[in-house]
């Protein structure tokens, strides 16, 4: 591999002069005379074969733009980001040998965009398709957000041209075989790379905008995230194996500074190498596309370990550029075919390739490109109403789906070569009783990506891991079954902070009495003869596939039905599965399931069909029973998949196991905030004595997490009985001893509910003047966009008029504005959240829990003579809107009201008496919070009531 670091080395490009290739949405030849065209570049950062660059090329001018939007950075990691900048310089700088340049815009790209086409007068935006769900959120926000433009002197909003770059000659991309083999018997041709457009700059002086540094990046990244985003990236940084090392006690105390990625930085010198062990390619276009000609030339000629199986290297070195769009797909299956001509006089042998090289290059982008397809053609294929979603892993793409609007997260985790639908009578019966339900096919399975890895049992936690922060952005209860049981408990004993509660349906994994520590061999290999093995397993599993189903239903057999036949062969005959089924031969579930659940055996639910022909259920049972008592385990009549073969069974028992695991949760938090008012001092004692050393270290690392998780409530529980206590444990616990740096404190919420007139607004005020928090009134913020006439102004205007209530999401995003763009870390949101509706979309938006939750009860007569009296002009201080008002807030903030005292935040205020009266009750509330009292502006002591901390002491 040196070879490619050594510039005379570096073959010269290939000549693409023949090139002819025609964009799908650029057929037309004719110049858009006096027009002007934005492409905006996500994942296409180059200039060479880009179909909508020459697309756009026919207007008579061009803005190239890349928008620095934190919704896809903040997915990138670190060495991704870095990447990505020296790719944006590299285009930049080639953007400028053509007289044009590159414009970088910082922003949400709906209004990045919508700003410039109106500051340009631009006629059409060029946008690549994608095909993750959270992408095409975003392409959807800019393709409505431009309809609603238009430019003085023009009929029409500007145009919006979706492009792709196809990589097979096909009239439809989404009209092909879902099978590997079928597709492959098409035949298509591979299309060919179009030539570098030849476009012209607007004339007029635009503001490019600066690159930004690394740094520059990470702070603007660390600044738009709430703290809990944050603090779970920082979780996601450090890999499962070494967190395994770290809670088995492997892990020397003295290496335990946090593992992050971000290992670049380190270019190395005259080569296209942008990290220090030279294992991964970046640069710009140019600079890829010679590392790929260095690649196909020298690579094959060494021994070297990176062939050791072929393509494993190849997805290494290049996958990331691949994902950036340094270069595309296509382009590296043309110069890999160049190059096997170049070898054999223009000729392609029908028996394979010449060099290791080309096969590993091609086959890498082929099945990339499959998998892209089957990820394009997932609403056609949905057979069970579930709407499949596209998520990407590590550059692999994955399908999950999200079935509930309401209730706790539950996560359910299929076992080895099933896939998401194998849940197909769970999801919508689980959400249908209050959940919400996430279901995933893991790398390796279904349709999801095969990639050329080596696939262990850690890496699938870190999926999940990755999954759960990203995806679903809350702690869930995890279901899993057969070795899916056993990555979910994997990622409890890993992750604990991820997971409210275990379900293991049929899991893998033993139970083993008196289980010592065995040492883990950290080096991963593939075993050898593992690669005859699979493919001697495959075969035999696709020749039984129906047999050996049936057998893991033996109470109901017809349920091991043609749909799950059907797709499990589809899957075995996609790329890259015997890789996945060497996994087989590598498994380490050495740690014992009552190993990895110590610490959550009241937390772990057991299902266990007791006819499974693949384990013996009768001794896995009567072992659980006696080494984890605090398990709860339910034998039902069933085979190895209880949820698929007696649904109706299986369903109650998970929903009813949810809703005892959340309410103990919401019990445990009630006792907490009790104790930690009145006994701080005694739980920091008991903690003491309860905990080793180590343990507390590691908890207490956690509890910037945890605490931030707003539905994690006995971890919540835990997570802040520990900073309090904290203060009290100084020989336990040194700040040097830390493994994390310490963190920023989470922002202090307050929420102030009350009917129309209660005094809300009033009470504000005062506790702004003495405690010196942000006031934002819900209520304000929604009038503000009123009289500014935006884009909901008038939507607004006519609910408030008639006295309903906003839609959740235009509130939400208004008090995250303000939330994000504020220096104070202490807010007091009034007359929010006014229902349920509005309480989850803040949750699942902003990620935080309020602190306090006040609540000004006021009798309705009361409430409307206050309102009638009120005097501001306000359009719906009238009669008639006022009992319109008093109806809704009667039905729909009650609930709200009912949740927050039962999570024990609520404070009761009779809103009746002297504004100075009802303030002397809201005080002492404002008291006990040692954080308020720091920016007090006045001595709070001295209106002093009977605080809380006075009782707590
Ligand atoms: N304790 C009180 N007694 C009498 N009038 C009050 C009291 N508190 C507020 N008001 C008046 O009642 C009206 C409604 O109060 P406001 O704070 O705007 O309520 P809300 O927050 O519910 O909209 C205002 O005109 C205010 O001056
Ligand atoms: N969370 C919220 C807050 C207010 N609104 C709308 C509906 C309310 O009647 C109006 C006025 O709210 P505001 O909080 O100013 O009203 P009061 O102070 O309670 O009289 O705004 C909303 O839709 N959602």
């Amino acid at each position: 591999m040196a070879l490619l670091a050594l510039p005379h080395l570096i073959p010269h490009r290939l000549r693409r002069n023949h090139r002819r290739n025609q964009c799908r949405c650029c057929s037309s030849s004719a110049t858009n005379e006096g027009s002007t065209a934005v492409v905006w570049f996500k994942h296409d950062l180059r200039v060479d074969d880009h179909p909508g660059l020459l697309a756009a090329s026919k207007h008579s001018a061009v803005i190239p733009l890349y928008v620095l939007d934190r919704r896809i950075l903040s997915r990138y990691t670190t060495d991704t980001l870095e990447l990505a900048i020296i790719a944006l310089e590299d285009l930049r700088k080639t953007l400028k040998k053509q007289g044009s340049n590159l414009m970088l815009r910082y922003g949400n790209a709906e209004n990045v965009i919508a700003d410039l086409v109106k500051e340009v007068r631009a006629h059409s935006v060029f946008v690549e398709e994608e095909v993750e769900y959270h992408l095409c959120n975003v392409l959807d926000g800019v393709k409505k957000k431009l309809e609603g433009v238009y430019l003085s002197g023009e009929g029409k909003p500007p145009r919006i041209v979706f492009w792709q770059t196809p990589f097979y000659e096909s009239q439809s991309l989404t009209d092909l075989p879902q099978s590997w083999e079928e597709f492959k018997k098409l035949k298509l041709p591979i299309s060919l790379p179009v030539p570098a457009a030849r476009f012209s700059s607007p004339g007029s002086e635009l503001q490019w905008g600066s690159l930004p540094t690394l740094d520059d990046l990470k702070d603007y990244l660390k600044e738009s995230l709430c703290e809990k985003e944050n603090n779970w990236r920082e979780m996601a940084q450090a890999s499962a194996e070494r967190v395994l090392m770290e809670r088995l006690g492997n892990l020397k105390e003295s290496s335990m500074e946090p593992i992050v990625d971000g290992s670049l930085g380190k270019k190395v010198d005259n080569s296209a190498f942008v990290t220090s062990k030279r294992d991964t390619v970046g640069g710009g276009n140019e600079t890829v596309l010679n590392a790929l000609a260095g690649y196909l030339r020298c690579i094959s000629y060494e021994s070297g370990m990176l062939l050791i199986r072929p393509g494993a290297s190849f997805f290494k070195l290049f996958g990331p550029v691949l994902c950036l769009g340094i270069v595309s797909r296509r382009s590296v299956h043309y110069e890999a075919i160049e190059y096997e001509k170049e070898r054999n006089a223009g000729f392609i042998s029908p028996f394979g390739y010449s060099a290791a090289t080309v096969s590993a290059a091609t086959d890498t982008v082929r099945s990339m490109e499959w998998y892209y397809l089957l990820a394009l053609n997932r609403e056609r294929i949905d057979e069970k109403r579930l709407a499949i979603r596209i998520w990407r892993w590590k550059g692999y793409l994955i399908q999950y789906t999200v079935v509930g609007n309401e209730g706790p997260a539950v996560l359910l985790v299929h076992g080895f070569g099933a896939f998401l639908e194998h849940y197909r009578d769970n999801v919508d019966n689980i959400a249908n009783s209050k959940n919400r339900v996430w279901t995933i096919t893991v790398l390796g399975f279904g349709k999801s990506e095969k990639p050329n890895i080596i696939y262990t049992e850690l890496l699938w936690a870190e999926l999940l891991r990755d999954f759960m922060i990203e995806v679903v952005g809350e702690p869930a209860h995890c279901v899993g079954n057969s070795i899916g049981g056993y990555f979910v408990a994997l990622m409890a004993f890993l992750w604990p902070a991820l997971v409210k509660s275990v379900v293991l349906v049929n899991s893998a994994g033993n139970v083993v009495p008196g289980y010592s520590l065995l040492p883990i061999s950290r080096e991963r290999r593939v075993p050898f003869g593992a690669q005859l093995g699979a493919r001697l397993l495959l075969f035999f599993l696709q020749f039984n596939v129906k047999k050996l189903l049936k057998d893991c239903y033996p109470v109901n057999p017809a349920r091991a039905d043609d749909f799950l036949v059907t797709e499990m062969l589809r899957a075995s005959r996609d790329p890259g599965v015997v890789m996945v089924l060497e996994s087989i031969f590598g498994f380490d579930l050495s740690l014992p399931l009552n190993y990895l659940l110590k610490g959550f055996e009241e937390k772990t639910l057991v299902i266990q069909g007791m006819k499974d022909p693949i384990s013996d259920p009768q001794k896995k049972v009567a072992l659980l029973k006696e080494l984890c008592p605090a398990m709860v385990i339910k034998q039902v009549n069933a085979g190895h998949c209880p949820h698929d073969e007696i649904p109706e069974e299986v369903n109650p028992i998970i929903c009813e196991w949810i809703v005892k695991a959340t309410s103990d949760d919401q019990e445990e938090l009630k006792a907490s905030s009790s104790q930690q008012i009145c006994h701080i001092k005694e739980i920091a004692d008991k903690w003491r004595k309860k905990t080793t050393k180590k343990m507390w270290r590691r908890v207490a690392l956690l509890s910037p997490m945890i605490s931030s998780s707003s539905r994690s409530l006995t971890l919540n529980q835990a997570a802040s009985g520990l900073k309090v206590g904290e203060s009290f444990a100084t020989d336990i616990i040194k700040p040097e001893e830390r493994i994390l740096p310490p963190k920023e404190k989470a922002p202090f919420i307050t929420f102030v509910l009350g009917g129309p007139g209660s005094g809300k607004g009033t009470q504000c005020e005062k506790i702004v003047e003495t405690f010196g928090l942000q006031h934002l009134s819900a209520g304000d913020l929604l009038r503000r966009e009123i009289a500014m006439h935006t884009e909901n102004g008038d939507m607004i205007l006519n609910l408030i008029k008639d006295g309903k209530i906003v839609p959740s999401e235009v509130t939400v995003k208004l008090i995250q504005k303000e939330l994000e763009s504020s220096d104070s870390r202490k807010f007091l949101i009034d007359g929010f959240p006014r229902t349920e509706e509005n309480r989850v979309a803040f949750e699942r938006i902003i990620r935080a829990d309020p602190d306090v939750v006040l609540f000004f009860d006021c009798p309705e007569e009361e409430m409307v003579k206050r309102v009638l009296n009120r005097n501001q002009g306000r359009i719906d201080d009238n009669i008639t809107t006022m009992k319109k008002r008093l109806k809704i807030f009667n039905a729909l903030n009650r609930p709200v009201i009912d949740y927050y005292k039962n999570k024990g935040k609520l404070y009761t205020i009779n809103a009746v008496g002297t504004v100075d009266d009802i303030f002397q009750h809201v005080l002492p509330i404002f008291n006990s919070f040692e954080q308020l009292k720091e920016s007090s502006h006045v001595n709070p002591q001295s209106h002093l009531g009977p605080s809380l901390v006075e009782n707590s002491s």
